[in-house]
């Protein structure tokens, strides 16, 4: 599998290499701005010997791991795998046990603030104030952010407008559905144009037709020069959508690098994937009594 980061243009803002955390708790020294050490240019995410354990259970095992800038990645693993595990970390969201996450070369722990206003981040199970109305929410979260009021109402009618929430506007966020809540969730996610975007399962829940409207305004995100990383298990979607991916498996990262390389000779992405995480092999044979008929 290549290495990466590839094809992505160098950064002036380089700087030396970075301490890891250290040890549990540990919150490592303030970096910010720093480039790639070896020189090269600068990933959207860089992170080094990550680790997380609950209880016995390494969830994350020392994930070493570059993700190109301005690509559409897929991070793609069977279920427990650690993805949601190790984007909760990446993000600042789970503090690491251990380990090393930059953003753009930004310390995630160290320099959280820095970190915070250049990502955007649509959690698993994500939670959000549910006694204000889809476009209130968006004015809190653009204040939040900084923004001047007329900036963030002018970016809050366009998201509504693009994500077919415009009639759902005034209507609270407690009474939005699952696909509406996801469609909400991205606008605010989206609403300061951060430099990388995390999604964690965005199409999960959502309609065809909703599922079309998310990836038009991640494509369009893209096509402008930001990063989208968001996991997946629709295989079939991570290969229409993404230019690269990693694949995890028991907290590892198994294979990385542009689609066509993580494919290798396999017909599908979904077979490529099968045979690194060794579920192939688990056809269901045994199950000789299943079937409906003699009990
Ligand atoms: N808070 C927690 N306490 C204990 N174990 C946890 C916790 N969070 C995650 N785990 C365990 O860590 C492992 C990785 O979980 P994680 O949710 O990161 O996987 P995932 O790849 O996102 O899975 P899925 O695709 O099913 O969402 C799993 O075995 C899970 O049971």
């Amino acid at each position: 599998m290549a290495q990466e980061p590839d094809g992505t243009p160098p950064r002036a803002d380089r700087g030396a290499p970075l301490p890891y955390y250290g040890t549990a708790g540990g919150s490592g020294q303030a970096q910010g701005g720093a480039g790639a050490p070896d020189g090269g240019p600068v990933p959207a995410v860089r992170v080094r010997g990550l680790w997380k354990r609950f209880g016995e259970q390494a969830a994350v095992a020392g994930i070493e791991l570059d993700l190109p800038a301005g690509r559409f990645i897929g991070l793609v693993g069977p279920n427990g795998a650690g993805k949601t595990t190790t984007l909760s970390m990446v993000t600042g969201l789970l503090r690491p046990d251990d380990g090393l996450v930059q953003i753009n070369g930004h310390d995630v722990w160290a320099d959280p603030v820095a970190v915070k206003s250049r990502i955007g981040v649509l959690p698993e199970g994500l939670r959000l104030f549910e006694r204000l109305s889809g476009r209130e929410l968006l004015a809190y979260t653009g204040r939040l952010r900084g923004l001047p009021g007329a900036e963030v109402d002018k970016r809050t009618g366009q998201l509504l407008d693009v994500l077919d929430l415009t009639a759902a506007q005034h209507k609270l966020v407690v009474d939005y559905s699952t696909g509406m809540r996801k469609k909400i969730g991205l606008a605010a996610a989206l609403l300061h144009n951060p430099e990388v975007l995390f999604l964690d399962e965005p199409f999960e829940g959502v309609d065809p037709v909703s599922a079309q409207v998310i990836r038009g305004v991640l494509e369009r995100y893209t096509a402008g020069g930001g990063t989208v990383v968001f996991s997946s298990h629709v295989m079939e979607l991570v290969e229409s959508l993404c230019d690269w991916v990693a694949v995890m498996a028991a907290g590892r990262i198994v294979a990385r690098g542009p689609l066509a390389e993580v494919r290798g000779e396999a017909p599908t992405l979904q077979d490529a994937f099968l045979s690194l995480v060794g579920a192939d092999r688990r056809t269901g044979q045994d199950l000789d009594w299943l079937g409906g008929g003699s009990r």
